[in-house]
């Protein structure tokens, strides 16, 4: 029988060859030279489940992840063991304490035990366990302290009763030195959702199939879905603004928001001397947000809105994962912001799915404008629909050029790091848009 400071032995030695081949380490840029564990709780002697929260060291940067570690499996990885998994949705259910670990689930909510936990394979920044048909838990994999904002955000919204979020069921509390942590999210699943990028870029292959015909005239014509999409994003700003206020920015804030966007801007270029012909035009583009006429709304929003990031259910769209850009610094992600953000992602996000498909092929002329036609119909759609239900005081985005154009151009620019560390052979999606977008030359 193996003892759990053994097991914890084990794992740490095998991490830093184990850590960069996992989709969700968010730093695979660089070799890890050290692994220290920091915490250890031990959950279940028999079968051995032990939740771990480590130091990651990379040249000069140290990050906390948490595991879960067992023996009864390859490479410790107790994620994969469908028993263990669900160990976790028993203990939430029980709202208990174990070895330093709260598990808690939501006021007024009874949670069905005894089902088995298995990982989605569409994981992207976390691990998700789905339990039945019934419940999603997402194991935070980089760890910081205090209430994680997917939770934060998930619970404010469910307060007031917003119908485009899956709802929170419970949670999972750890600690990072003398802070809690959050370190799992239960919601509600929903079995039959598609995500937005599935069928965008389903409609996008179909308008390309045809070639002859526009993509109003083809049968996987995705306008009016974009169309219900943006009144979704427009209700979910009005929800978080009723649940958690809002603020007018004033000259302060905007000017630390075009700071913050050359700041991005002069890093990326760094690393990426790709972007480098591109950067006058995108200085240019960063100051003139100052000039946005009228006051400037901030609230709290969902910081990395995507198509990834929205599922279609029989009820409609709903928006998921409010933890914002999984590489920002979270004074960052939790600071009120303008809600423009979002629909500048989401606006990034047509222009993606267009594109993608063009990726590693001969330049094609048809293709091109056909990618060109479909993204412009969707992003007017989108925008349409935010600005029929935009409540809210940011109100119809059209009349807010310069601060949109900017955020999408500062979006493209995260883009363009976040493919150069994990994509590369996509960093010409951003790129092309930037180039287009500045007018410095087309794709
Ligand atoms: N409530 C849900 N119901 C159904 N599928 C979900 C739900 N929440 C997440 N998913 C699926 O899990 C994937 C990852 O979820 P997400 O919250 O984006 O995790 P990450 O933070 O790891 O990116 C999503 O792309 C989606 O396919
Ligand atoms: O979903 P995450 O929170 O992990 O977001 C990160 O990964 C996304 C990719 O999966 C990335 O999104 C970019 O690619 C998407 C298509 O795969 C596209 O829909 C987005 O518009 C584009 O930004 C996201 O930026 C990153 O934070």
């Amino acid at each position: 029988m193996t003892e759990p400071h053994d097991l914890v032995d084990k794992v740490v030695t095998e991490l830093p060859e184990w850590l960069p081949a996992q989709r969700w380490f968010g730093g695979k840029d660089r070799p890890v030279t050290s692994v220290r564990p920091l915490r250890t709780s031990v959950l279940s002697a028999r079968p051995l489940l032990v939740h771990l929260v480590v130091e990651v060291a990379q040249a000069d940067r140290r990050e906390p992840y948490q595991l879960l570690a067992t023996d009864q499996v390859d490479h410790y990885d107790a994620t994969a063991d469908p028993e263990l998994a669900g160990l976790l949705l028993d203990l939430i259910a029980e709202n208990t304490a174990v070895d330093g670990l709260v598990f808690e689930h939501e006021p007024d909510v009874e949670l069905q035990t005894g089902l088995r936990g298995r990982p989605i394979t569409s994981e992207q920044s976390n691990t998700s366990l789905v339990f039945g048909s019934q419940y999603i838990l997402k194991l935070f994999r980089k760890l910081t302290a205090g209430e994680n904002p997917d939770l934060v955000l998930h619970r404010a919204l469910h307060r007031v009763g917003c119908e485009h979020i899956a709802q929170p069921l419970g949670s999972i509390t750890g600690a990072l030195g003398d802070d809690a942590a959050t370190v799992g999210m239960l919601q509600q699943f929903l079995p039959d959702a598609v995500d937005g990028w599935a069928m965008a870029t389903t409609s996008v292959r179909d308008l390309m199939a045809e070639g002859d015909l526009h993509a109003d005239e083809v049968g996987g014509d995705f306008a009016g879905e974009a169309q219900r999409l943006g009144q979704a994003v427009a209700t979910v700003h009005a929800d978080l603004e009723r649940a958690l206020g809002t603020e007018h920015a004033d000259a302060g804030d905007i000017d630390r928001t075009v700071r913050a966007m050359v700041a991005r801007l002069d890093s990326v270029v760094e690393s990426v001397p790709e972007l480098r012909p591109y950067v006058p035009a995108l200085r240019e583009a960063f100051e003139q947000a100052r000039d946005t006429p009228g006051a400037v709304a901030i609230q709290h929003i969902h910081g990395d809105l995507h198509l990834g990031q929205v599922l279609r259910t029989v009820h409609g769209w709903l928006l998921i994962d409010f933890e914002g850009e999984p590489g920002a610094p979270i004074a960052e992600r939790t600071a009120l912001r303008s809600p423009l953000r979002d629909v500048a992602g989401m606006l990034r996000s047509f222009d993606y799915a267009a594109h993608q498909l063009l990726v590693g092929r001969p330049e094609d002329h048809q293709l091109t404008t056909r990618a060109l036609e479909w993204s412009r119909r969707n992003r007017a759609a989108f925008t349409e629909g935010y600005a029929e239900a935009a409540a809210s005081s940011v109100g119809d985005p059209r009349g807010r050029g310069y601060l949109l154009r900017a955020f999408e151009l500062d979006k493209a620019v995260y883009e363009v790091a976040y493919e150069y560390a994990n994509r590369p052979e996509w960093l010409t999606v951003p790129l092309s848009s930037i180039a287009r977008i500045t007018g410095e030359g087309a794709r």
